[in-house]
């Protein structure tokens, strides 16, 4: 069962978010685990980075001892700051000093070929459990495209493979990586983060009764014990 929960606006979404994102990693290695976090990547997402690099409680995480991974990469150039690794280590890793060996991107356009990359992506996953990502962060398209998983697109059927080339993503760039729902489905929590009435047919459609997700594919993700909605008012009109 999906929770749903309004925020007054984009601010007070990514400041609650990155309370709750600190205590949970916190918790985490405070029960003597590595804490494993799905990053995604867009506008709502990179606020959210900043405001955990900008929190006072941030030194709660030992972020030296968190495994960043992402639900899905613009396969450019690894240095493009279309990447949205290249984004989340502006934004916050960089500043909270994760560790190099930990921070898990998706291969780049300068690794290897496109269907190698997804493949290589979806092999180091698998190595560290094949997802079971403590919380996994997730953005939503104005189409409803979650991670790199679009509306009627093919990867979205794919279930024997951890991560997936897309190569005619309707959003730019073209060529992209994205975790397939086997993976996506691994997570304990699940967070959905989306701001603006440009959101707001899409989330109303992603979490009504009997989505489909062809159409919806955010429908498609569920947490293994929560599955969270964080809505700004704007984002939530339509509900
Ligand atoms: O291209 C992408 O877009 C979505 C949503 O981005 P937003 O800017 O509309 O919030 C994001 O979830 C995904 O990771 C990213 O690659």
């Amino acid at each position: 069962m999906s929770e749903i929960v309004r925020h007054r606006d984009a601010a007070a979404l990514t400041s609650t978010v990155a309370e709750a994102l600190i205590e949970r990693l916190s918790a985490v290695q405070r029960s003597g685990r590595v804490p494993h976090l799905g990053l995604t990547g867009g506008t709502i997402a990179n606020d959210l980075y900043r405001a955990v690099a900008a929190s006072p409680r941030r030194d709660e995480v030992e972020w030296t001892s968190v495994e960043f991974w992402w639900g899905d990469e613009r396969f450019v150039a690894r240095d493009s700051p279309d990447r949205n690794a290249v984004q989340a280590r502006e934004a916050f890793l960089d500043d909270l000093g994760a560790r190099a060996g930990r921070i898990h991107e998706m291969p780049s356009a300068d690794d290897r070929d496109l269907d190698a990359g997804a493949q290589a992506y979806g092999n180091e996953v698998r190595e560290f459990g094949a997802g079971s990502f403590d919380v996994l962060l997730l953005g939503l398209g104005p189409d409803g495209h979650i991670a790199s998983l679009f509306p009627g697109y093919p990867q979205l059927h794919v279930d024997d493979q951890i991560a997936v080339a897309v190569e005619d993503s309707p959003k730019p760039p073209p060529l992209r990586i994205s975790l397939t729902y086997a993976a996506l489905n691994r997570s304990r929590a699940v967070w959905f983060i989306v701001s603006g009435a440009g959101k707001a047919e899409a989330v109303a459609r992603s979490v009504a009764a009997g989505a489909s997700v062809g159409e919806s594919p955010a429908s498609g993700v569920r947490g293994e014990t929560e599955t969270v909605w964080h809505l700004d008012e704007a984002a939530a009109s339509a509900l």
